[in-house]
């Protein structure tokens, strides 16, 4: 506490000699101002003239470089952030941190057990790997500290302010929207989906998944997915590939689901060519994406307004449902959101739901279908539970009683995490602890780390049978968090590990699974925004209705 005192106190010391300075500098560059104005240049000879002139420019120069300086030292007193490797001694462990992200992260948290900073491409990362200060700072600052991060697909170039124009993952959270969004949608699961559409919605995208000889698994888990969150978002909307129109949006947003994840040095040279120009193949179909979103909003609309429906005069109105969907509890809260929500937003948010769902949904599914060929036994045990439980079809209660298959997805997720650091940047400049942190600061809790920490027994180790009997009680909960913290977590964090589990003991149910090639390994795959397994195909073979 008094170390912090004292850090605050020559912070500020410095800050008032900077301004100090600065003002110093004003006065003196001024005097010589006024003192060349002042002489008499008639009564001069001309190389005076000349002199005068090349001092006052000098003079000028010399006070702008002070200037500078005290600024530059102003700032570098100003703020104070953890070490980590940032500075030009570690520039090798920098710049090959996006790229070995995975090693990294790891290697980070064994190197700062608590905290560091790290430069990344997408700036200044104050990386927690310690699960008290991530819950200080998610939970405990999450009102200063909630602002997602937005940078990945370059479409913070073309935001409104204020607004939600983005593609992929979850709202922006400076404004008093998002928390009303987060608390609407949480509702409607709760009141609209659990115990009553969703079991009949994921059957049937279920039933239409094309699982067959060889599939492979990324896009078709893909395509699952945003039939099933489509379908929860719009119901009116003709989930189905004989639809044209909903086929090509499928299509695109396999295309940005591409690009999200892409983690070369062409999409990092890509990004920098669409700061300069503005142009953007991705931002382009994003566009057309928002354009078909927006259709169903006025769909929905021009429900509403139908004669019968015409209790009360306005066009949208905050109690109306019609659908029962996503778009329904968006639309409910449109009086109360300041700024008013618009098409755009609507359109925006919706896209955000069933990108962010379906991304999530590939990337789970894909790793249990992963680790499901690659521990063919322990897959077998979860498929006896599915059959002896007679869980032909998918009910999320009782996914619940699958309690060797939820064991086996809940490991696969602490392994393979699907988001393997949570990003928030800062909303503005804060004072936490000894540090004084700048404004869109990025702060990350490092899942992989807590995933992988001393907390676990044989943190390496695949053992599905730590969360099952007796084992359960050593589970270090709080060093396990596959689906965000506090405020902004998942909307759907309740129910998640019920509808994987759900999914995975129906699947195996019904099919065989079987490597067609070479497997990838855990530890391979795409790792920037999202963690996904590579590109790989499997063999399904249809078992009979009854073992
Ligand atoms: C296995 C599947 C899923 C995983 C691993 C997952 C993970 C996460 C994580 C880690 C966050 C927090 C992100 C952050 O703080 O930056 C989040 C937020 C969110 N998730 Fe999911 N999610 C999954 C499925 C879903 C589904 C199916 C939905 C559909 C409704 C959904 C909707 C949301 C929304 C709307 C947010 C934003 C909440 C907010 O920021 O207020 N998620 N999810």
């Amino acid at each position: 506490m008094a170390a912090e005192n004292i850090t605050e106190k020559v912070v500020e010391k410095v800050e008032l000699a900077a301004e100090v300075g600065v003002k110093a500098a004003n006065i003196v560059a001024n005097a010589f101002e006024k003192t060349i104005a002042d002489t008499d240049h008639s009564s001069g000879a001309e190389e005076d003239t000349l002199w005068n002139y090349f001092t006052s420019f000098g003079i000028h120069i010399a006070m702008v470089i002070i200037v500078l300086l005290l600024k530059w030292q102003y700032d570098r007193n100003r703020y104070r952030y953890p070490k980590g490797p940032r500075d030009w001694r570690n520039i090798k462990d920098a710049i090959s941190f996006h790229r070995k992200k995975r090693e990294n992260l790891l290697v980070l948290a064994n190197d700062y057990p608590d905290i560091c900073t790290v430069m990344t491409h997408s700036g200044r990362l104050v990386l927690l790997n310690d699960v008290t200060l991530i819950n200080e700072i998610f939970i405990g600052r999450a009102d200063l500290v909630s602002n997602k991060v937005d940078g990945y697909l370059e479409n913070q170039l073309r935001y409104k302010d204020g607004k939600h124009i983005r593609t992929g993952i979850v709202f922006r959270h400076q404004d008093h929207n998002s928390r009303i969004i987060h608390k609407a949608l949480v509702h409607h699961i709760d009141a609209n989906l659990v115990g009553k559409r969703l079991d009949s919605a994921v059957q049937e995208q279920l039933k239409n998944m094309r699982v067959s000889e060889n599939f492979d698994v990324r896009r078709t888990t893909f395509y699952f997915a945003t039939r099933l969150l489509t379908s929860l978002s719009c119901s009116s909307i003709t989930v189905s590939n004989e639809d044209k129109t909903f086929e090509l949006f499928q299509q695109n947003l396999y295309k940005i689901s591409k690009a999200i994840h892409a983690d070369t040095f062409e999409k990092s040279a890509k990004t920098i060519l669409t700061q300069l120009t503005g142009l953007s193949e991705t931002l382009d179909i994003n566009e057309n994406v928002l354009d078909y979103i927006k259709t169903w909003t006025e769909h929905r609309r021009g429900e509403i307004n139908r004669p019968e429906n015409a209790g009360d005069e306005q066009t949208v109105t905050s109690t109306t449902k019609i659908g029962n969907d996503f778009l329904d509890s968006l639309l409910a809260v449109i009086d109360e959101s300041s700024p008013r929500f618009d098409e755009d937003d609507m359109a925006a948010c919706i896209l955000d739901i069933i990108m962010h769902g379906s991304e999530m949904l590939k990337g789970a599914l894909s790793w249990l279908l992963l680790y499901v060929v690659k521990y063919p036994e322990e897959a077998d045990t979860c498929r006896r539970e599915a059959r002896d439980k007679n869980y032909y079809q998918f009910n999320l209660s009782s996914a619940e009683s699958l309690t060797h298959t939820q064991a086996f997805v809940k490991e696969v997720l602490r392994l393979s995490p699907v988001v393997p650091v949570v990003i928030h940047s800062t909303l503005q400049d804060f004072k936490w602890r000894k540090f004084h942190i700048q404004k869109r600061t990025q702060f990350g809790a490092n899942i992989v780390a807590l995933h992988h920490s001393a907390a676990w027994k044989e943190p390496n180790t695949f053992d599905v049978a730590r969360w099952l009997g007796e084992n359960a009680s050593a589970i270090p909960t709080n060093s396990y968090s596959p689906f965000g913290f506090g405020p902004r977590a998942c909307v759907a964090e309740k129910y998640l590990f019920n509808l994987l589990t759900g999914i995975l003991g129906v699947l195996l149910y019904h099919n065989d699974f079987e490597k067609t090639g070479a497997l990838p390994e855990p530890t391979e795959g795409t790792f920037g925004l999202a963690n996904l397994p590579p590109k790989f195909s499997l063999k399904a073979t249809p078992l009979s209705t009854r073992s």
